[in-house]
């Protein structure tokens, strides 16, 4: 009754007043708790309700860069209610790659609710569960004969892609000679296509069809593979790139917004149907094989994809690769559900990631004719009597070796990974409380003058024939960082390697590459990772 009658006093003015009353005290708290805060670094100063989520949203790698720049190697800045602590040097970044530095990320009931947080490898804080999943998935690709058949399916894969860009060059009228033809086309389309497929078959052992898809929308005529292949191919991958899109959507957005507000929900309702979706593609794919490989007899060989190495893990149809033990302890074998997991983050992990380290490699080597040229020299001494390259043949590959280290040196694939603190631990030569959020600024460590000697020259020369010993910016091992580090670190580096070192030789093998124009600059958005839109490129076949 009280309340009501205060309400009927009240005019329009007073509510106003009132309103200006609560926002005042928000902001007077927001910058008391900020001005107060401990251990105090300089940066841009934070806004009410948003933090520095202005300053973050067009470019964060250009970010990250300006933030050096302006505030040196270690600065914060304020995003989602939380400090970033910004670490651009190498030596300050060590304490966080030892193995009481784990976790990645606060609490987030938006990934809970999405059923990221917890589960599988990357996505998963809670250290047993983890463990568990990280050393079924990091076994299934040290199983020696996974990388054989890496090699051999990325090899054949490649003469499609090689058939394609064969057949579309000569379909162009303007090549009078057909077979002097020049393809003009979107580098990034095609090896995004190319790594999606290829994570498919070493995955799964079935085929997404990405690159035939991509050509039958280039070409008259169609590819060879049915078109019901094509198009079931093309709509699991539409529902992997929904629900990397969706971890992403469920990680920033608020529950309120989700819950409550019309055109926020009906999005984040899609992504939870699109993940439901997926996931029974997915589970339908483990229980198939499942049973393909209970009706087996026992001894038979089979394939070695990750899929068929994680059925049969620590199972009496497990081979000796395929145990997994840590002590005295062995494993209990893996359900469906954490199976489809470390599927899933096989795809989320190593597609783009691959695609875009491709991406950069050859737009550096179209840049520089004289790495080009060792390169190529390096290439065809390796290949001279071969047709097809070996793991042995890959690791003579020392000069290619060295251009993916320096291109990730100066544009890495991923912008920074976390850190979250569970206990209080010194960094930078000051002590943090647990709870707080470190970013490791990836192009700022790749390029800082302490350890790299005129860091904006691209000279792979730095890495090549160096002996590690002698060499002061590798004396520190976090002074490069691509995979990450620590326990933490990428447990696909070995197969990325692989991958990126077959992509190059396959391609200047037989193929002339070159940029369209060579003065603009690449199209990429720069998020975690720094994703390149598109690469218009000039292709050609290579004439001795
Ligand atoms: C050029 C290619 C790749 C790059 C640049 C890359 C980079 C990274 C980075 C920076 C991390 C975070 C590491 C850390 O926090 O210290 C990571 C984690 C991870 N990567 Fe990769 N990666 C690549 C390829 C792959 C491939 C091919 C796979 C799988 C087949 C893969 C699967 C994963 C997984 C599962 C994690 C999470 C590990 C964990 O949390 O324990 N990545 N990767």
């Amino acid at each position: 009754m009280a309340i009501q009658k205060i309400i009927e006093i009240l005019s329009f003015k007073d509510y106003f007043l009132f309103f200006i009353l609560i926002f005042a005290t928000y902001v007077f708290n927001f910058y008391h708790k900020y001005l107060t805060r401990p251990n105090p670094l300089p940066g841009p100063l934070p806004l009410p309700f948003i933090g520095n989520l202005h300053n973050v949203a067009h470019d964060l790698r250009l970010f990250f860069g300006e933030c050096q720049l302006k505030y040196g190697d270690i600065c914060e800045i304020m995003l989602n209610g939380h400090r970033w602590i910004i670490l651009s040097r190498p030596d300050y970044i060590e304490n966080l790659m030892s193995s009481k530095c784990f976790k990645r990320f606060p609490y987030s009931e938006g990934l809970v609710e999405f059923g990221f947080y917890g589960h599988g490898v990357a996505g998963n804080d809670d250290y047993k569960s983890w463990k568990y999943n990280r050393q079924f998935f990091s076994q299934a690709l040290l199983v020696p004969k996974f990388m054989d058949n890496a090699i051999k399916s990325t090899n054949k894969l490649f003469e499609e892609l090689r058939g394609y860009w064969q057949s579309l060059g000569k379909q162009n009228i303007s090549n009078h000679n057909k077979d002097n033809w020049i393809l003009e086309t979107d580098f990034s389309a095609w090896l995004h296509a190319f790594t999606n497929d290829i994570i498919s078959i070493i995955a799964t052992g079935e085929r997404t069809y990405s690159i035939a898809s991509y050509y039958n929308t280039q070409s008259t005529v169609k590819s060879d593979h049915p078109d019901t292949l094509v198009e079931d191919g093309n709509k699991f991958v539409k529902l992997i790139i929904n629900n990397i899109e969706g971890i992403i959507f469920f990680m920033v957005v608020g529950p309120f917004w989700r819950h409550y507000v019309p055109i926020v929900g009906n999005k984040a309702n899609f992504y939870l149907k699109n993940r439901d979706d997926l996931y029974e593609k997915l589970d339908f794919m483990i229980k198939k094989r499942r049973k393909e490989i209970e009706e087996m007899p026992m001894g038979t060989e089979m394939r070695t994809d990750m899929l068929t190495s994680l059925i049969i893990a620590n199972t009496e149809k497990a081979t000796a690769d395929n145990i997994k033990t840590v002590g005295s302890e062995t494993f209990e074998p893996m359900i469906d559900e954490e199976i489809r997991g470390s599927l899933l983050e096989a795809f989320e992990g190593g597609t783009d990631t691959t695609a875009n380290s491709i991406c950069y490699i050859v737009y550096y080597i179209c840049k520089y004719p004289n790495v080009k040229q060792k390169m190529i020299s390096e290439i065809d001494s390796i290949f001279s009597n071969k047709s097809y390259l070996t793991s042995d043949d890959l690791s003579k590959l020392k000069y290619c070796e060295a251009i993916i280290k320096e291109t990730s040196r100066m544009i890495p694939i991923s912008n920074f990974i976390t850190r979250y603190m569970i206990e209080e631990c010194e960094v930078a030569g000051r002590k943090w409380a647990a709870g707080t959020l470190f970013h490791l600024n990836f192009a700022g460590v790749n390029s800082h003058p302490k350890v790299w000697p005129n860091p904006e020259v691209f000279d792979p020369d730095r890495f090549y024939n160096v002996d590690h010993g002698d060499n002061e910016q590798l004396e520190n091992k976090y002074s490069l960082l691509i995979f990450g580090g620590g326990p933490r670190i990428c447990p696909g580096r070995k197969l990325a390697m692989c991958e990126l070192l077959l992509l190059m030789t396959s391609i200047y093998r037989y193929f002339n590459v070159e940029l369209v124009d060579k003065h603009e600059p690449l199209k990429i958005v720069a998020l975690t990772n720094n994703n390149v839109l598109e690469m218009k490129v000039r292709i050609s076949p290579r004439i001795n």
